[in-house]
């Protein structure tokens, strides 16, 4: 039997990269966790223990702080792109290189109704993704950028249903027309190009996420995905693709007759698990082909 290497990418992950602007009394932060990989003939390292063109991973950890300071951030699309750059041009044997990076957003502390200069208050909620793809060396050179969030979680406490579904002698759910509908939204996007206003799009596309979740109405998770894709689409010509990766959180109502109680749609318990997983991509039908934008890509379809 033989065996053959039919894939591989290596890199540096998680690296926290924190980047302070300070150069006037109201500093900006910019909070990022920062996992690079190179791709490309790395076989010998892996079949013949030959490291000769391996550039360590501790060097690439060293390249996303150096990149911090000598090009900035600005927004973590730009920046992961411009590491992704300087990766393939310090490794003679990467043919790509793909960097993933999540920012933690950090509010300024309201102190008398102004927010402080240099005082932080971390931000729940969502955290901004982004994973950029980067395909060929020099003028050749593809670059690909899926950006999106994770972690929104989100519940309407009406406007929701599911009856009419499929029965066999297995199905014990009830029917409901009005329930409480809440996930933990993964939704990632895929850009046609690179001409793209990063931080503003992110800002109009969540915005948007979270208008169709809160004005439409819901006869499953499914369609509310389908809905909160579509409107991203329509909205966005830059967009091509969405994808979502919704847990559907059960939340479901006690039986409180047991005491005497009626309880019409009051009193909930909300299960972690298991939980319902509802995955959906909502397309252009003239978008331009993904190549490997999704490859390595983590939670997705
Ligand atoms: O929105 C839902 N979609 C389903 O497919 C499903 N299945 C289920 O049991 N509850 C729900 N809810």
């Amino acid at each position: 039997m033989g065996t053959v290497l039919s894939f591989d990418q290596y890199g540096k992950a998680e690296n926290r990269v924190v980047r302070i602007y300070r150069d006037n009394p109201r500093h900006e932060i910019w909070d990022l966790n920062v996992s690079t990989a190179l791709r490309g003939d790395f076989a010998a390292a892996h079949v013949e223990g030959d490291q000769r063109d391996v550039l360590p991973t501790d060097t690439q950890k060293n390249t996303a702080f150096v990149y911090a300071k000598k090009h900035g951030v600005t927004s973590p699309e730009d920046y992961a792109i411009a590491v992704g750059q300087r990766l393939i041009e310090a490794s003679p044997k990467a043919s790509g290189a793909q960097v993933r990076v999540e920012q933690y957003a950090w509010d300024r502390i309201d102190v008398d109704g102004a927010g402080h200069d240099h005082a932080f208050l971390r931000r729940g909620g969502a955290v901004r993704t982004t994973v950029v793809t980067l395909s060929g060396r020099n003028a050749e050179q593809l670059v690909r950028v899926v950006s999106g969030l994770r972690d929104l979680v989100l519940l309407k406490s009406t406007g929701s249903e599911f009856k009419g579904f499929l029965r066999d002698e297995y199905t014990t759910l009830q029917e409901t027309d009005d329930r409480i509908l809440a996930t933990s939204l993964v939704a990632r996007w895929r850009y046609a190009g690179t001409e793209v206003d990063w931080n503003s799009t992110y800002g109009a596309i969540s915005a948007s996420l979270l208008e169709t979740f809160a004005t439409t109405y819901s006869r499953a998770l499914q369609e509310t995905l389908y809905l909160m894709g579509a409107h991203v689409l329509k909205a966005h010509e830059e967009v091509a693709e969405i994808r979502f990766s919704a847990p559907n959180k059960h939340h479901f109502p006690v039986d409180l007759a047991r005491f005497g109680l009626e309880n019409s749609g009051e009193v909930f318990t909300a299960t972690d698990r298991p939980y319902g997983l509802i995955e959906a991509a909502v397309t252009r039908d003239d978008a331009p082909e993904p190549g490997d934008a999704w490859l390595a890509v983590p939670s997705f379809l």
